[in-house]
Formats: structure tokens, C-alpha cells, sequence
């Protein structure tokens, strides 16, 4: 089977604009599996938790850190995502953590703009050496409420963030500042792309007020020898045991497990 591969102009594109979207990352039988997995998953839903936006629409997500055998972190494990995130890094990196997102219809609440390292900075990462790797799992539309990049914005260095109701946000002056210069972007996405995004890229997504869930799976990952100065999360700078492409479609149907090390709210 022939697997994507992230290239060079990939990287090129990355360089510049502070993501690259990668179509079809996933084969159509992958992503059906993982999602039917993802939807039925017990321990997934009953360690969520839901954050509110402005408007008291609320999201819900799973986090983990370490990476297991379960159908996500195979994903996070496999060579052609991996190697793109070397590429893309510059570097072996390391999973720092990963998150079921679940926007469903009606009630999915909206993100407000913010740099991951906005948040990761605050986690002790001394550098912005992070990138963020989102699958969707279903379409990503902007009915649905898709991810928004502001084109460009991974340049300006880390902007200051504050709290915007329950959610971090970047300083809206600058955000307001930027939106005057670079493009904004809907990503939208067919279930199985897989989008790449610098840690300082600006992203938002709008409220999912549609009838159609969008669920996707996000991977964070490190250079391995950025090492925080605080917090405990070993597997941010451990080599990462990376499983053969073929593995997401040839394992067992598995869910994750109940012990994985889950961010408990
Ligand atoms: O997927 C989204 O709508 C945004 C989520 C996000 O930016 C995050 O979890 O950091
Ligand atoms: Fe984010």
C-alpha cells in the first residue's frame, strides 16, 4: 500500500504559511475504523470533559499523554505521520499529548483564537519546537464549525494570553491587529485529511451549530530535546516507538485503555 508521505514543498509550505493540510493522510478504510472505534468508546466518553465558550456552548474532549496499543496511538505511532512531524520539526520528535475532540451538532462550542504554545508555554516548554497534528475523523466544514488559520501568524513570535470565559485566548488587540494583514483560512477537511500546524499559528473554530458532529484526533508533539522546566509529562521527551503504516488497518478494534494517563478536569 502506498502511504502519504510529507515532501519537501510540503515542508516549504509549512515554512511559510505555518500549516500544510495533507488530503487523504488517512485510506478511506482507516478512518472509517477509526472513528466507528472512536464514537463507541466507553473509556473516551467517560473520561471527557467539556469546556464553555463565550456563548455557554460547550466541547467535549479526552486528553492522554502517553501513547498505548489503542487504535489512536497507533496513529500517533505510525511511520507516515512521525516522519512528517521529523521532517516538519526538523528533528526526532516526541508525543507530548493527544486529544479525542468531540464538536457535536447544536452544541459543540466555538474555540476563541490562540497559539497552542500560547498554552504550552505556560507547561514549562522553553521553545515553540511543538507541532500540532489534527485528523479529522468526519468532514470539517464551516457549517460544521472547521478549524480558521490565520495564514502567516506562526512568524510573529508568541502573542500574550489571558482568559476568554473558560478558554485560554490570545490578546485580542494583537489577534484584531493580525486579522487586518494575513489571510484567514477555513480548513476544511474530508475525514481523513490531516492537517500540520506550527505551535504559533493562530487558530479558531467556530461553534458547531449544524447537525452534523466533527469530530477529529489531535497529536502534539515536541522536538525530544526540548525538555520543560516543570510539569511531569515523560513521554514529551521520549523517543517515540514508531509502529509500521500498515498497523492502523491490520490491529484490533481498540479502544483506550482505562489506565492511560488521562488529564482529569
Ligand atoms: O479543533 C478545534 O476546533 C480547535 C481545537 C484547538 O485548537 C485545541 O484544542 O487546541
Ligand atoms: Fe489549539
Amino acid at each position: 500500500m502506498d502511504y502519504k508521505k510529507l515532501s519537501t514543498a510540503e515542508k516549504a509550505l509549512f515554512d511559510r504559511d505555518g500549516y500544510v493540510l495533507i488530503k487523504g493522510m488517512l485510506q478511506p478504510e482507516e478512518v472509517k475504523k477509526l472513528y466507528t472505534i472512536a464514537i463507541q468508546d466507553q473509556v473516551i466518553s467517560s473520561k471527557s470533559f467539556d469546556r464553555g465558550d463565550a456563548n455557554g456552548l460547550r466541547t467535549k474532549l479526552a486528553l492522554w499523554y502517553s501513547l498505548g496499543d489503542d487504535a489512536y496511538s497507533l496513529l500517533a505511532r505510525s511511520k507516515r505521520i512521525v516522519d512528517g512531524v521529523n521532517l516538519l520539526l526538523d528533528g526526532e520528535p516526541a508525543h507530548f499529548h493527544s486529544k479525542l475532540m468531540q464538536k457535536e451538532p447544536k452544541v459543540g462550542g466555538a474555540w476563541e483564537w490562540h497559539q497552542d504554545y500560547g498554552y504550552w508555554y505556560r507547561d514549562g516548554f522553553l521553545y515553540p519546537q511543538m507541532i500540532s497534528v489534527l485528523t479529522a475523523l468526519s468532514p470539517s466544514t464551516k457549517e460544521n464549525g472547521c478549524l480558521q488559520v490565520l495564514k502567516g501568524s506562526h512568524l510573529v513570535g508568541r502573542i500574550e494570553h489571558g482568559f476568554s470565559g473558560e478558554q485560554v485566548g490570545a490578546n485580542q488587540e494583537r489577534v484584531d491587529e493580525l486579522l487586518k494583514e494575513l489571510e484567514l483560512v477555513y480548513v476544511e477537511m474530508e475525514a481523513g485529511d490531516t492537517l500540520f500546524f506550527h505551535s504559533n499559528t493562530l487558530h479558531r473554530s467556530d461553534a458547531n451549530l449544524s447537525d452534523k458532529p466533527r469530530w477529529s484526533l489531535i497529536s502534539a508533539y515536541n522536538l525530544i530535546t526540548n525538555k520543560p522546566y516543570k510539569g511531569n509529562y515523560p513521554s514529551a521527551t521520549e523517543t517515540i516507538n514508531i509502529v509500521d503504516d500498515e498497523l492502523i488497518a491490520q490491529s484490533a478494534n481498540k479502544g483506550i485503555q482505562e489506565d492511560a494517563n488521562f488529564l482529569i478536569k
